[in-house]
């Protein structure tokens, strides 16, 4: 068993200029799956370039894996077209698979066989397979490959699935929710491989519920809200945003020229002698922290702006800027002093 990891201290750099020459490895174009009058995912276009993590969230039923089943040909588009690796996804599918490792968010094992049996079968059936390395991924995630699935845990099975999706060394691979049903430790071991994977020179697309994994793990991240494509950022963008909130007595905060595009301030005024402040920062903390020493605040609480706000700014049908000015997902100050909030 490899030692535990700190997928933290691995983060990556977002390369700020995503590929438009040469071939994406994932790429959609106005892509659309209706059922019937339902519309499961509306007019998405995005472009996942070689080597990134590209995190897919958005709540229950937003479309994340009918947008990952078109690109693997499972469906056929209502409208517009997807590929991989230059690939068409409908057109293609066969070829399409043989370049990925999907585990599928259900993924269905055959019950009667005992682990090691499945990791064999897998192996022969995919192209890259690597009956080792899926031995290998089994023992780093502790299972007994020799249980029968029929007698295996939900945890169990989905290590399992795991296993039989590390073996095959693809240029792609797409994880759905891959650490569902996991415990902490297997958890972080399954992020591992996943950077593990990306260091190797593969690409991986991962939709998860767990925010922390997302910010752990990917450079990139897409929120998807009733079938259409909310929000896409670079990681990096969120790592130098850090919000401040704290007491003082002053009624109104002046920032200083130089900080005006780093700094937005959103005061909660009050009828007491102090109010609160809110201070959301992007960028070199250095000067900000300065000008932030000059000022008479009290029970200062500094955070990192975390996913979780982007995602509840997204989930509330908020759009979303990567600047700090205009954005909608911090409240403004005068929308707080009109409503009266905290007053
Ligand atoms: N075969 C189908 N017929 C009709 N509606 C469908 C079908 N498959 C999916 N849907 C609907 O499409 C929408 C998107 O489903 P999808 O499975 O892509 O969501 P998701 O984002 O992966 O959700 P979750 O996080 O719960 O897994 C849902 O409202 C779902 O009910």
């Amino acid at each position: 068993m490899n030692p535990p990891l700190k997928p933290t201290d691995q983060r990556i750099d977002a390369d700020p200029n995503p590929p438009q020459d040469g071939v994406d490895v994932l790429r959609c174009d106005a892509l659309c799956k209706r059922y019937g009058d339902f519309e499961a995912l509306v007019d998405c276009s995005l472009r996942v370039g070689s080597g990134d993590i590209f995190g897919l969230l958005g709540p229950n039923g937003a479309g994340k894996t009918t947008l990952i089943r078109l690109l693997l040909g499972y469906l056929h588009p209502s409208g517009g077209r997807a590929t991989v690796l230059g690939i068409d996804a409908e057109r293609d599918s066969v070829a399409v698979r043989r370049q990925v490792a999907y585990l599928p968010g259900d993924a269905r094992l055959p019950r009667h066989m005992r682990g090691e049996g499945v990791l064999k079968f897998f192996a022969e059936m995919h192209p890259f397979g690597d009956l080792q390395r899926s031995r290998d991924v089994a023992e780093r995630l502790e299972l007994n490959t020799k249980t029968r699935v029929a007698f295996m845990s939900t945890g169990m099975r989905q290590k399992l699935a795991l296993a039989v999706v590390f073996g095959p060394q693809t240029p792609l691979l797409i994880l759905d929710e891959p650490t569902a049903n996991l415990d902490p430790t297997v958890r972080a071991a399954v992020l591992q491989l996943v950077i593990e994977a990306r260091n190797n020179g593969r690409t991986v697309m991962l939709s998860s519920h767990v925010l922390s994994e997302i910010e752990d793990t990917c450079n990139r991240v897409a929120f998807l809200r009733h079938g259409r494509l909310a929000h896409e950022m670079w990681m990096s963008d969120l790592f130098q945003r850090h919000r401040m909130t704290a007491i003082t007595s002053q009624s109104s905060l002046a920032v200083p020229e130089t900080l005006q595009e780093a700094v937005r301030v959103s005061m909660r005024p009050s009828r007491l002698a102090h109010h609160q402040v809110q201070i959301d920062t992007a960028g070199d903390l250095g000067p900000i922290l300065k000008w932030i020493d000059s000022l008479d605040l009290k029970q200062i609480r500094f955070e990192p702006y975390g996913l979780r706000t982007v995602y509840e700014s997204v989930h509330a049908g908020e759009s979303v800027c990567t600047t700090l000015l205009g954005d909608p997902g911090v409240p403004n100050a005068d929308v707080i002093a009109e409503s009266g909030a905290g007053a």
